[in-house]
């Protein structure tokens, strides 16, 4: 089944063509990477999905039954802002309307301290939000993400600013959520992150699927290793090499094609 589904998905801010004839779909249990060059269409492409732009043409579509949670790129807050880790995620259970004195229901605060057991930071309960290291941040911002249900669960750079050890932390802690929950992830950091997913999906502009045996339409690398595969695979490459050096081939292959 698939959750999500982007056909001929084009993206424009004004001049600039952020998106152009996107398509692949999302298949329920997947854990999905995706990548590219910074200013490629990353946030972009997420940022549609969730339905915050709108589509110059073609478009995405859900599952019924598809409800997504969201872990925006962590940017940065006022440390003093007085409010709890508990607080915090609770804030995930809010309704649409607020009313003055929102009362969260019993069901709302067993969750929260569900979840938290759940990812290993019940602990944290009472500090201030303030107090806590970039990857407990981390793990604060999936609990609330997780405040409803999500069957998919996005995640924009989870990892950035943390250290090595709690990204694996962070990692590992997605691979267990995906047991039940789809997953979603835009990382820089793919040679740590590779291990863990079925599929990467390459994005500047357009998008290449690698890993997999169902290619997006105009994908070029048929028949011949990917510049990105050589990079998963641990030759000698640097990232930006490798971006480089497949957007040449593409754009030299599209030069063929037509
Ligand atoms: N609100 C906006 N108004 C105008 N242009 C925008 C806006 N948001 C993004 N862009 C442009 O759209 C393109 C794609 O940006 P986007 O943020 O989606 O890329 P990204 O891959 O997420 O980048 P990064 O890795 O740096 O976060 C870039 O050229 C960017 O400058």
């Amino acid at each position: 089944m698939n959750v999500i589904q982007i056909q001929n998905l084009h993206v424009n801010y004004g001049k600039i063509q952020a998106l152009d004839n996107v398509n692949f779909n999302i298949k329920q249990g997947e854990f999905l990477g995706i990548i590219g060059p910074n200013g490629g269409g990353k946030t972009t492409l997420i940022k549609t999905i969730l339905g915050m732009i709108e589509p110059s043409k073609g478009g995405v579509t859900t599952h019924e039954d598809t409800v997504i949670g969201y872990v925006p790129q962590l940017t940065t807050f006022d440390r003093k802002f007085p409010i709890t880790v508990g607080e915090v995620i609770k804030t995930g259970h809010l309704p649409k309307r607020v009313m003055p004195f929102y009362k969260y229901s019993k069901e709302a605060n067993q969750h929260v301290l569900a979840v938290m057991e759940q990812l290993d930071i019940a602990e944290l309960f009472d500090r201030q939000i303030g107090q806590l290291s970039g990857g407990q941040m981390q793990k604060v911002l999936i609990a609330r993400s997780l405040m409803n249900h999500p069957n998919v669960l996005i995640l924009d750079e989870p990892t950035a600013g943390v250290d090595e050890d709690s990204r694996a932390h962070i990692f590992k802690m997605l691979q267990q959520l995906n047991t039940s929950i789809t997953i979603i992830i835009i990382s820089h950091n793919i040679t740590a992150l590779s291990p863990y997913l079925d599929r990467i999906i390459y994005i500047n502009k357009q998008a290449h699927v690698h890993s997999d045996n169902h290619p997006t339409s105009g994908d070029v690398m048929e028949g011949d290793m990917c510049p990105i595969d050589w990079f998963i695979q641990g030759e000698k490459i640097t990232k930006n090499e490798a971006y480089q050096a497949h957007d040449q081939k593409q754009k030299m292959a599209s030069g063929v094609r037509k």
